[in-house]
């Protein structure tokens, strides 16, 4: 009983999930949503994502609510209106845009997942690797790579490797498994190996002209 408890441990408070806004046609994809949504309220952890209830994002979140920890949603005043996204559950973090949304999610959390999606997803996904390529933040990045969906995207990201665009320690960044338990224990035991083109700068996001508020290492 002492190590299920040792085990559910987390040094995450909070961690941001990027995902479709749609479900997807495989049912795996939204039960892997919910087994998440579930994993970070075994382990006691917050989520953060985009807002809405449409598509994986809303199962997530409705999973993550229904076990009683916290949600922020952090949602462009565009996408406000019920139609377009839906109801939100839990608080509700209104933002100018999508740049501004992005810096918000990644400032709010402590560790970053990708479920399956569409260029959204991707998006969101390559920015916070390629800040952490920069430095400007050491914050675990995982994949839930549901029945093998990125596969392509992993095999691509080694061909860039290969060809010498992507260095063999930036490949470290992106960690993968196929279920939330055992990604989830990977983000939790990860540290931080590649060489980082700009460590310790204290990063202000200057290049989005946002200002100290958005500094996202902290
Ligand atoms: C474009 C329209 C509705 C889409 N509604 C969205 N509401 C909130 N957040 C969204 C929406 N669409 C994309 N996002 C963000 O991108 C990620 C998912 O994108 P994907 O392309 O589906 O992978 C998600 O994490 C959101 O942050 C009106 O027709």
């Amino acid at each position: 009983m002492e190590i299920e408890s040792e085990m559910k441990q987390s040094r995450f408070g909070r961690i941001c999930v990027f995902c479709g806004s749609s479900q997807g046609k495989k049912s795996s994809y939204q039960d892997a949503a919910i087994e998440l949504g579930k994993e970070l309220v075994s382990r006691n952890i917050d989520l953060v994502y985009g807002g809405g209830s449409i598509g994986l994002m809303g199962l997530v979140s409705q999973a993550v609510h229904d076990g009683g920890r916290h949600v922020i949603g952090v949602i462009p005043k565009t996408l406000m209106p019920r139609e377009l996204t839906g109801e939100t559950v839990g608080e509700v973090k209104a933002v100018a845009g999508m740049h501004q949304r992005k810096a918000e999610m990644a400032k709010h959390s402590d560790a970053f997942i990708a479920l399956p999606g569409g260029y959204g997803t991707l998006e969101e996904l390559l920015e916070v690797i390629t800040w952490a390529q920069l430095g400007i933040h050491d914050k675990p990045v995982g994949l839930l790579n549901v029945d093998g969906y990125y596969n392509s995207l992993l095999s691509f990201i080694d061909k860039a490797v290969e060809e010498g665009f992507i260095s063999p320690s930036a490949r470290h960044i992106i960690i993968s498994a196929p279920t939330a338990r055992e990604l989830v224990k990977k983000l939790e035991d990860y540290v931080p190996c590649h060489e980082r083109v700009a460590s310790k700068l204290n990063w202000e996001m200057e290049q989005l002209g946002y200002t100290q508020e958005y500094d996202i290492s902290r």
